[in-house]
């Protein structure tokens, strides 16, 4: 490992090299699983699995609702690796550490990355425990030049300035709303945009009304750097908000948020989730490698 804050490729790839070694699965397809959300694992089929501690070089998961957990398995029969638990800038990590499994995934042969969250709602019409499929995000901290791309670009895995416009896949997107309308999801179906903050307090209603008149539908912790990351280095992106909670926009309410109840909501939702997300990944267009 270079200085705290310089990973370099070398470290990806021994990271990368250990899991080759621990596992004949071959995933093209990585699932982050957000706060409370770690039951999408669960769906897996002809399991192995990893904590996060015996993995070299892997950060750790210190948030409630995050297990800490590599999990590598078969969803209807395609290969997937799921991270029971992300890290967040606000646990004291890096960005570079926040995204470090992101570069891993690509270099185990990862083509599509299919990232969820648990976020409050700044859209009027938003009600808790509905699906925001992503359309776009605004990366308030990237703005702000905290970035996981900062220091010197690493052109094996993508160029110095790449592009973020259309990063959430239209295809897949699509694709995710038919199966919701099959499903029978539409009315508890949105499509938005994500707006991550750096916690870990949650917004006063101030920034929220900021955030909202930015033309934010969903407010959250992370999401946006991961997938800048894969973004970067060519990988397909499709994201999911699970709405757990409205963000207070009225000075007359009094109501106030916590992490609890957003993992709550989770709950609630996760079996949904569960189905919304093995259905998506039975779809894709991918044929399984094999070790
Ligand atoms: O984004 P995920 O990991 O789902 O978690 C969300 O939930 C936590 C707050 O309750 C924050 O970490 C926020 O980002
Ligand atoms: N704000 C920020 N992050 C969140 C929220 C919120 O209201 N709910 C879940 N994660």
């Amino acid at each position: 490992m270079h200085s705290k804050e310089q990973i370099c490729h070398d470290d990806y790839q021994k990271t990368a090299d250990w899991i080759l070694s621990q596992t004949q699965h071959r995933p093209k397809v990585a699932i982050i699983c957000g706060s409370g959300l770690g039951m999408l694992a669960d769906a897996l089929k002809l399991q192995d699995s990893f904590h996060y501690s015996d993995i070299p070089g892997f950060p750790q998961s210190t948030v409630q609702g995050h297990a800490g957990r590599l999990v590598f398995g078969e969803l209807k029969g395609k290969t997937c690796v799921c991270m029971q638990g992300r890290f967040h800038m606000y646990e004291g990590h890096s960005l570079c550490k926040v995204t470090f499994p992101v570069r891993v995934f690509k270099l185990l042969g990862v083509e599509t990355l299919i990232v969820t969250n648990a976020a409050g709602a700044l859209a009027d019409g938003y009600c808790n425990g509905d699906i925001m499929i992503i359309r776009d995000h605004i990366n308030m901290p990237g703005l702000a030049g905290l970035n996981p791309l900062n220091g010197p670009n690493d052109d094996k895995f993508g160029p110095r300035f790449p592009p973020m416009s259309g990063v959430y896949d239209k295809d897949l997107r699509r694709l995710a709303k038919d199966i919701c309308k099959s499903l029978g999801y539409s009315q508890f179906v949105q499509e938005g945009v994500y707006c991550m903050v750096g916690g870990p307090n949650f917004e006063s209603i101030a920034e929220a009304r900021f955030l909202h008149k930015l033309g934010a539908d969903a407010v959250g912790m992370s999401t946006a750097p991961e997938v800048l990351v894969a973004s970067h280095c060519g990988m397909k992106v499709f994201g999911l908000s699970l709405i757990t909670n409205k963000v207070v926009k009225d000075y007359d309410d009094t109501e106030k948020v916590n992490h609890e109840g957003v993992l709550g909501v989770s709950k609630m939702r996760s079996e949904t989730l569960q189905t919304l997300v093995t259905e998506l990944v039975s779809r894709l267009d991918i044929n399984n490698n094999t070790a």
